[in-house]
């Protein structure tokens, strides 16, 4: 297909040009992605518009403990010129992507295409909001004869697409390599609460990878679908490297911040537990696991820090009650935060202030972040970092991508962590990632 912005004769605009158009039909999200170029992204998440994106009209990178204000002046540069015409909210340009954890990330394996932040603003967005679903072309310097052209042929592809039959079965797991050993990570933990016990830190999260060699191709339209199913309340995420070569997935229970006008919507998640085998025996793990001093604690320092971190760009901070979020594998601690801003602040700015929340890094955030890069013998890379949305008015939303994976070629590489407080016991804490790799290796085995 033509690229946009190729076109000779007819006046360009400069800057973004973006059409869209509903769509007669809604198409079934796995025939979606299933045709939708590279670099694909996909956002879905519980009260939000599920968007699927196809290709890059642009994309925006940057690197360094600056990337947050860098995606953010170019965004502000890319919306500045434009002629859009949404034709609905959902249906307006917006930029998906995230940051690496740690501001010194490099692209070492298995994170290539994966720079400090990576910004896509697709060629083709379909938009499921509510019953309806949109399709928005966007195109930089492009005519907008051109894009509405583009815009009639892709409605015309997306109201045909085949039925994608059935989601088939998982890939299969052929071999696994642990980062870490059961005795590695004893060691590193009774570490960890040593330093704690010293008072030199109070809490750190450190986590482990699991590189699994799959027995066939992952196919990643089948594995969001499965995790939809199976994970239809938490924040299902896709983005690709440019070259399309595997990509990095997840189902997240874990919304780092929300913004829409003034309101901003954030929260603490921290403290876990498994699930049981009946109701009652869910009710009683549940009873226990907010009874439990170790984890109440754990958890209350999230709240804590998330509310401070808050604190200086807010009118009013609301903290609402503490309750169990019950998914399908785990159970978890949660308390929901939010605030009224005093300013009209980007999404980003609050990303900048809040990652990484106690729920993924520790306290004192700087010593916790060293004692992450001293311990774990692998790269973080996106994982427990930003990953999300935002658009022209700063408005946004971004989870912490944590249960999640990278997958490239016959390899995926799973990653999951825990929280350590003084009394952490390492055993426990071993089945703690254990359980958390669960929601993505499910999907794989
Ligand atoms: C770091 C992870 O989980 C965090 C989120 C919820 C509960 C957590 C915990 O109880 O330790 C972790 O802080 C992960 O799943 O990789």
């Amino acid at each position: 297909m033509e690229p946009l912005g190729s076109e000779k004769a007819a006046p360009r605009t400069r800057g973004l040009v973006s059409r869209a158009t509903k769509l007669s039909t809604v198409p079934d999200r796995r025939a979606v992605l299933s045709v939708a170029d590279s670099p694909r992204t996909f956002w879905s998440a519980p009260g939000e518009a599920t968007v699927i994106g196809s290709g890059s009209a642009t994309t925006i990178r940057a690197d360094g403990p600056d990337r947050f204000r860098a995606i953010r002046e170019a965004a502000t540069e890319l919306f500045s010129v434009g002629d859009v015409h949404a034709g609905a909210l959902a249906a307006r340009p917006r930029l998906f992507g995230g940051f690496a954890f740690h501001d010194e990330h490099t692209e070492t394996a298995p994170w290539e295409g994966y720079p400090g932040a990576k910004f896509v603003l697709p060629r083709t967005q379909v938009t499921y909001a509510g019953e309806e679903a949109w399709l928005t072309v966007n195109g930089i310097g492009a005519t907008p004869g051109a894009v509405e052209r583009r815009l009639e042929e892709a409605a015309d592809q997306f109201e045909t697409l085949p039925d994608p039959g059935s989601v088939g079965t998982p890939p299969g797991i052929a071999g696994r390599t642990r980062t870490t050993s059961e005795a590695e990570w004893r060691e590193s933990v009774v570490a960890a609460t040593d330093r704690i016990a010293a008072g030199e830190l109070r809490k750190v999260v450190l986590a482990q990878a699991l590189r699994t060699s799959l027995e066939r191709p992952l196919s990643m339209p089948a594995t969001l679908t499965r995790l939809e199913r199976r994970y239809p309340d938490c924040y299902r995420f896709l983005i690709e490297p440019d070259d399309g070569s595997g990509g990095f997935f997840g189902a997240t229970p874990e919304r780092l911040v929300g913004r829409s006008g003034r309101t901003v919507e954030t929260g603490a998640l921290a403290g876990t537990t498994g699930r049981g085998d009946t109701p009652e025996e869910d009710e009683w793990l549940a009873a226990e696991l907010l009874a439990d001093e170790k984890n109440v604690h754990e958890h209350e320092l999230v709240a804590d820090a998330v509310r401070s971190q808050l604190a200086p760009y807010a009118a009013s901070v609301r903290t609402g009650e503490r309750s169990i979020r019950r998914l399908a594998t785990v159970q978890h601690i949660e308390t929901p935060i939010t605030a009224e801003l005093t300013d009209d602040e980007h999404v980003l700015d609050l990303v900048e202030a809040l990652h990484p929340t106690p729920a993924v890094g520790g306290l004192p955030p700087t010593e916790a972040l060293r004692t992450i890069r001293d311990t774990e013998p692998f790269e973080r890379g996106w994982y427990a970092a930003p990953v999300g949305w935002f658009d022209a008015a700063g408005y946004g939303s971004f989870a912490v991508a944590i249960r999640s994976a990278l997958a490239r070629g016959p390899t995926a590489t799973l990653f999951a962590g825990v929280g350590i407080v003084e009394d952490s016991d390492p055993d426990r804490e071993w089945d703690e990632v254990q359980l958390k790799y669960r929601p993505i290796l499910d999907e794989l085995e």
